[in-house]
């Protein structure tokens, strides 16, 4: 019997890669998505829910609902950082697409995310690609959410690298400081998949050029996005590609193998030069003394991955699309 799909919610502030990922999971056999959440990040709340609608009329699945989520931090904060430098003033790289039909359900994305995770206990996997603001809600929401969440697979984090909006911090986390605490040490299932992780998994120029050539709806729209995060990534970093941030979180959360993890406990430094910042502490050493990682849950960080075959999958699952 085949096995009945995972039912996935992404909560997203699409943004390129955040796209990417999006019509990565429409082409994913694997899993169903039953909704997007909607965060600011890349770009701010309200253009995130409209670039969702729109992405989803793009892919003619107008029948998943889009729920948006907060509009400040957990922290009630409002001076929020947005990286339309990386994506666009639009978030999708500048083109100027129609507003969409389409409007979101009128809940919150947490209570939504509540919701979901009581109805199907153990079930849903929320695969978090901006800050994690929605996610601590739901948790400070409900006792209960921790334990009925099937896995929370994070695109965040820069463990035991250099961030990329200082040398300390990655954005996702970056974006609530505090939010992303409280997940991390909540006790659900988590898997984080840093940036350590995330610049390894590239696509090329040349991998660009072989989207560009297919007749595919979805290869055609994201290399007419892509332009802004290319330019983004040559000034950046000087790379001749970009990294699949979104795409290699999403492709983790069907499928493990592509990563290989460390189990420890993760907190995230909320204040000072270093706000934003996340410390694994891999339990090789027992302090004699109580510690801020002391009786805290474990979580699985990703440490290696199969770039190769992620940034097949991508191009294989994209192309014909
Ligand atoms: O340099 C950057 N500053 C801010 N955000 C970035 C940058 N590069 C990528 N992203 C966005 O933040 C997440 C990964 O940290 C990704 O979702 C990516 O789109």
């Amino acid at each position: 019997m085949a096995l009945q799909p995972k039912k996935i919610i992404i909560d997203t502030d699409p943004g390129i890669d955040d796209a990417m990922a999006i019509f990565l999971a429409l082409r994913s056999p694997e899993i169903e998505v039953i909704a997007l959440t909607t965060i600011y990040g890349n770009v701010y709340t309200t253009l995130a829910t409209r670039n969702a609608l729109h992405l989803l009329e793009v892919a003619g699945r107008t029948d998943i609902p889009v729920v948006e989520g907060s509009h400040v931090t957990l922290t009630k904060g409002t001076k929020l950082r947005i990286a339309d430098f990386v994506h666009g003033a639009d978030g999708l790289g500048n083109q100027n697409f129609p507003p969409p039909k389409g409007k979101p359900l009128e809940d919150s994305a947490a209570a939504y995310l509540v919701q979901q995770a009581k109805e199907n206990p153990g079930k849903i996997t929320v695969v978090a690609l901006g800050p994690l603001t929605n996610i601590a809600l739901a948790v400070q929401l409900d006792p209960e959410f921790y334990k009925n969440i099937g896995q929370i697979v994070i695109l965040g984090g820069a463990f035991a690298v250099n961030g990329n909006v200082n040398p300390a911090a990655e954005a996702n986390i970056f974006g609530d400081p505090d939010a992303a605490d409280v997940v991390f040490t909540s006790g659900a299932d988590i898997l984080a998949v840093g940036i350590n992780v995330t610049h390894q998994v590239v696509l090329t120029d040349s991998d660009r050029e072989k989207l560009a050539s297919s007749n595919g709806n979805f290869a055609q729209y994201l290399n007419k996005i892509l332009d802004v995060y290319f330019s983004y990534h040559r000034e950046a970093y000087n790379t001749k590609g970009v990294y699949l941030h979104d795409p290699t979180a999403l492709l983790a959360a069907i499928d493990p193998s592509l990563v290989t993890c460390m189990e420890g406990i993760v907190r995230v430094q909320t204040n000072g030069i270093t706000r934003g910042i996340t410390i694994l502490y891999n339990k090789q050493k027992r302090f004699g003394e109580i510690t801020e990682w002391s009786n805290k849950p474990s979580v699985k960080v990703a440490v290696t991955v199969d770039a190769p075959r992620v940034v097949k999958l991508v191009m294989d699952r994209l192309m014909d699309s």
